[in-house]
């Protein structure tokens, strides 16, 4: 009999901490001496969270669409390709951010027709602070995308806690315990999880969670279109009306240095729908090349020294912004 390959999803809305979890979770199978691979999908064009990943670690990325949707049918020969250059102990497998989880399992499910795989569990990442401002509006797309992500679930983390009031961190955990009672939920600063409670998601087969998902609510409301009447599409396709058309990708290449200060100016000045900008550009004062990371309002930007060739680039993801209005501030800043 041939040993199936385990597969963890790593999910949760753009921004909530899925590459930082992914690179945690690598650095503890590295002390394990387990060979993990992994498969990093973005809707932009380019991928700058592979940057982040060891380049020793067997990676494929997919770009330019979804797994669970516009680009589903890849995901198997994805796999298939992965496993049969290096061999993993394990794959890793982190969606986008516009995900819809239920679509992910079914994406997943139906690469293990083609590769000896097993689903061993999801983990949602959720952004403490963006949660709770979400689920006070408790409508719209991205909010019930977020619920989906949560009910899917065996192990959720509670992220940027740093960023939240102890009070608003017990309130987030109170709601995602309401929308899935059987995932256990720690609360994290940039994904900081006890090797314990990682031990014991990554070893227990724990699909349960999206399994009753599925069949609680077989047409969730974040992957499906409803019509003017209300009526709920069922499930079939997955190249139509899918969670992700309600965001928009923006992606800006830069042909010289830019001002930083001008750029960090622009970027504070992003509008509310802009919810993730991220990229890579050369610093006109240094010269150095710096990534950055927008997510909900807060910028980090650092020292990076890129893999392989990558052009400076900026990604910028929300939902109706100004893309116009924007590349001619980018422009400026050059
Ligand atoms: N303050 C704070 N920032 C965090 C925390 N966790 C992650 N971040 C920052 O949030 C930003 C986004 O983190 P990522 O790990 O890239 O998020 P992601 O879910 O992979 O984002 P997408 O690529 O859009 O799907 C980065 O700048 C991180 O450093 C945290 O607990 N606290």
């Amino acid at each position: 009999m041939i040993d199936k390959v385990p597969v963890i999803i790593l999910s949760g809305f753009l921004g909530s901490g899925k590459t930082t979890l992914l690179t945690k979770i690598l650095e503890y199978y590295a002390k394990g001496r387990l060979r993990p691979a992994v498969i990093m999908n973005e809707v932009g064009d380019v991928n700058l969270d592979g940057q982040l990943v060891d380049e020793t670690i067997p990676m494929r990325e997919m770009l330019s669409g979804c797994i669970c949707c516009t680009i589903r049918g890849d995901l198997g020969m994805e796999i298939r390709n992965l496993v049969m250059e290096s061999s993993p102990d394990l794959i890793l497998i982190e969606a986008t951010g516009v995900a819809n989880p239920l679509e992910i399992f079914e994406a997943v499910t139906e690469a293990a027709l083609l590769v000896p795989i097993d689903i061993r569990t999801m983990i949602s990442v959720v952004d403490a602070g963006h949660f709770l401002e979400w689920r006070r509006k408790g409508t719209g797309k991205t909010y019930h995308l977020i619920e989906d992500q949560i009910r899917c679930a065996s192990l959720l983390l509670l992220n940027k806690a740093d960023l939240v009031s102890a009070a608003e961190r017990d309130e987030s955990k109170r709601l995602m315990a309401e929308i899935n009672p059987k995932a256990s939920i720690h609360p994290t600063v940039h994904c900081e999880i006890s090797e314990e409670a990682l031990n014991q998601v990554l070893l227990e087969n724990n699909r349960l969670c999206f399994e009753e998902a599925q069949q609680k609510d077989p047409c969730s409301h974040s992957a499906h279109h409803h019509d003017n009447e209300g009526h709920c599409e069922h499930h079939g396709g997955y190249d139509h009306n899918h969670s992700y058309d309600h965001v928009m990708v923006y992606t800006h290449y830069f042909d010289r240095p830019l001002d930083s200060t001008r750029f960090e100016q622009i970027i504070s000045e992003l509008p509310d729908n802009v919810y993730r900008a991220k990229g890579i550009f050369t610093e006109a004062e240094t010269g150095e090349r710096k990534m950055f990371q927008y997510a909900y309002r807060q910028l980090d930007i650092f020292h990076i020294k890129p893999q392989g060739s990558v052009q400076d680039v900026a990604v910028f993801l929300g939902e109706q912004f100004p893309k116009l209005e924007l590349k001619r501030k980018l422009e400026a800043a050059l």
